[in-house]
């Protein structure tokens, strides 16, 4: 439990800054929503995170593109069942290839672009079953709402507090960048008031 939720969360966040600073345009447009609706005054809290709903798009997006365990977890079947055509013998041991899922182009246009805004307001912009890197079903991840709230606020507070400027990109189960992000931030002078309250 404490492996899955600290590690796949870690991760998460370094493919998402990754993305963002390679996307001056998408840190551009999130510093603007974060400025309109935090402003500079107090930093993004709880109490923010329906209202912020770029934000949302760009962590589904990176979800969708970047899946932390891109096959899921294994199952195994407890019966014999047909899936898909195929029959699967009681205990065959089970993959999702979540990561061919989400780059599926009969499903995403344009399935390996960067595109936030095609989730608009956070809502995911494909078929239901097209977007799964919590799982589905009954075993899927119960972490899955504390994890996009946990990410939203980070996210949200990495954006509004600092300067970002991209070094290079120099490392579970979970799918670590090949090179680990090299970032340079520096805190916003606009947020020096709110720094001194703390
Ligand atoms: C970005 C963050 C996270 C991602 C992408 C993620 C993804 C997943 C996936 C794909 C599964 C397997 C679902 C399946 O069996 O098909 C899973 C299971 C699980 N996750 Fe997460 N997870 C995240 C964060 C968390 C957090 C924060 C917690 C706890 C606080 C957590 C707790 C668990 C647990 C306990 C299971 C096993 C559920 C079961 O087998 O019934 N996860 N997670």
């Amino acid at each position: 439990m404490i492996i899955v939720g600290t590690n796949t969360f870690a991760v998460m966040i370094e493919w998402t800054l990754s993305a963002v600073l390679n996307n001056p345009n998408v840190l551009d447009k999130e510093r603007i929503e974060v400025h309109a609706i935090v402003g500079h005054n107090r930093l993004v809290d709880d109490c923010d995170y329906h209202n912020l709903p770029y934000i949302h798009s760009i962590i589904t997006e990176m979800l969708r593109l970047y899946p932390v365990t891109p096959l899921l977890v294994p199952h195994q079947s407890s019966e014999d069942c047909i899936v898909g055509g195929y029959h699967i013998p009681k205990g065959t041991m089970l993959m999702v290839n979540a990561w061919a899922i989400h780059r599926d182009p009969t499903i995403w246009e344009d399935p390996g672009s960067f595109r936030p805004e095609r989730h608009g307001n956070g809502e995911v912009g494909g078929q239901a079953y097209g977007f799964l890197p919590f799982g589905m079903g009954r075993r899927s991840c119960p972490g899955s709402g504390l994890a996009n709230k946990v990410m939203c606020l980070v996210l949200g507070s990495l954006i509004q507090c600092f300067e970002w400027e991209r070094k290079g990109e120099g490392r579970g189960i979970t799918m670590l960048k090949a090179t680990p992000l090299v970032a340079m931030c520096r805190a916003r002078e606009c947020m020096n008031a709110v720094f001194l309250t703390m």
